[in-house]
């Protein structure tokens, strides 16, 4: 069940049961007194009967009698109204009509206890006769009437205002609750932590919505930072830190993928392998801090000499790789290479006017005429590398 019915039950039951309670205590008190009051008039009623009909019995004017109880009782919700005489004889009666279908309200006087009013009348201390009167009590029964209208009219209320405070305590709580369970939902399955709840008004839910949202803010601090964290570490795990190139690790495994793919499609891949030349002496006559520099420079160099689609790796110490994807042919290969000998051959200007003359060797290898896996291609520029060297030592 939701709990927006589950509301309107509970309110509905709790507001019928108080004014049902509530109307019959009304009702028994209000017939209670309307019984006291209806006695203590029967009583009157007789008293004054008494005098009014006293002369008609010492007359044994019948006649006169019985227009003296219909003109005194008429109107006073009497049922019935009785003269005797000494002899225990009718003397004169009244009965009002009973305009209902049954005898209802004297039937409720008789369950209420209402008594029949009873006066002797006397002449010079004698009893002569006697008066008797009964309620119809249909006051009582207007009352019950009107009182059972009421308690329908304001049952029927309550049925309302039931339906209107649930309707209102539906949107206070109920609201911020759905608010807070779809916000939770769209974190948990969609990790959108960007979500946060509206604030309710009724004070312990905002305090809620105000936690809830804290802690989302938490979160999302926390996914930022582990975000960042993650870039950087793939950036460590896959560059280069003196030159920001890529590493050993990465060159390999996209050099991997590309022979697969190249194998697939029978592409072609190129592979440059650059050495630089007397390095050692650079650090050794100019210090660490100008090897460094002049590493990243022809790290620089090397880069632009390439599209964005191929990669240059720094293998370690002064080796550096370069992988060219889909070459036309062996002489664009060696283009590439020259064009990236001249560049990094170029003079290089430290700070504090040093001037570096680097040198590299370069050899190349191409998939597939110069070897078909990835140790074979790296051993066959390798060996060109080598020969290069070689070849630029017996030059100097
Ligand atoms: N400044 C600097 N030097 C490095 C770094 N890594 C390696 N080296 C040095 O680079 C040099 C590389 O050695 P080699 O390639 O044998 O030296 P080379 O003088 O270039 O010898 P050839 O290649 O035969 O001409 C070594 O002296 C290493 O100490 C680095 O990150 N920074």
């Amino acid at each position: 069940m939701h709990l927006r019915q589950a509301l309107r039950r509970t309110h509905t039951r709790i507001a019928l049961t108080a004014v049902a309670v509530a109307s019959v205590l009304l009702l028994a008190a209000g017939l209670t007194a309307l019984r006291a009051n209806t006695q203590d008039n029967l009583e009157l009623m007789a008293r004054s009967l008494v005098y009014n009909v006293e002369p008609a019995l010492v007359f044994g004017d019948k006649l006169d009698a019985a227009e003296s109880l219909a003109r005194m009782v008429r109107d006073e919700g009497v049922a019935e109204a009785t003269v005797w005489d000494a002899r225990g004889n009718v003397f004169a009666q009244w009965m009002a009509p009973n305009w209902l279908p049954c005898n209802c309200g004297h039937q409720l006087a008789r369950v209420l206890g209402l008594k029949v009013a009873a006066q002797e009348v006397r002449a010079s201390g004698v009893v002569i006769g006697r008066v008797e009167l009964s309620s119809n009590g249909q006051r009582m029964l207007a009352f019950l009437l009107w009182g059972g209208l009421a308690l329908m009219v304001c049952m029927a209320a309550s049925v309302v205002v039931g339906h209107i405070v649930s309707r209102r305590i539906h949107r206070s709580i109920v609201k911020p609750l759905q608010e807070l369970g779809r916000v939770a939902r769209a974190v948990h399955r969609e990790r959108a932590m960007g979500q946060r709840v509206p604030l309710a008004d009724i004070d312990e839910l905002r305090e809620l919505g105000e936690h809830f949202n804290a802690l989302l803010d938490e979160l999302e601090a926390r996914q930022l930072h582990l975000q960042q964290e993650n870039l950087v570490l793939e950036h460590k795990a896959y560059h280069d830190g003196l030159t920001g190139v890529f590493n050993r690790v990465y060159f390999e495994l996209r050099l991997m993928v590309a022979l697969r793919q190249a194998a697939q499609t029978h592409g072609r891949l190129a592979l440059l392998f650059l050495d630089l030349n007397h390095f050692k002496a650079v650090n050794d006559n100019h210090g660490h801090a100008m090897g460094d520099l002049l590493l990243k420079a022809v790290a620089q160099r090397t880069q632009r000499q390439v599209r964005d689609a191929d990669l240059v790796a720094r293998l370690g110490g002064d080796e550096f790789v370069v992988l060219l994807l889909e070459p036309h042919s062996r002489e664009a290969v060696q283009q590439v290479a020259r064009k990236i000998q001249e560049a990094v051959q170029a003079p290089l200007v430290a700070d504090g006017g040093v001037v570096l003359q680097p040198s590299v060797s370069i050899g190349m290898a191409l998939f597939p005429e110069d070897g078909q896996t990835m140790e074979a291609l790296m051993a066959a520029a390798d060996g060109a590398m080598y020969a290069a060297k070689q070849h630029f030592r017996a030059g100097a």
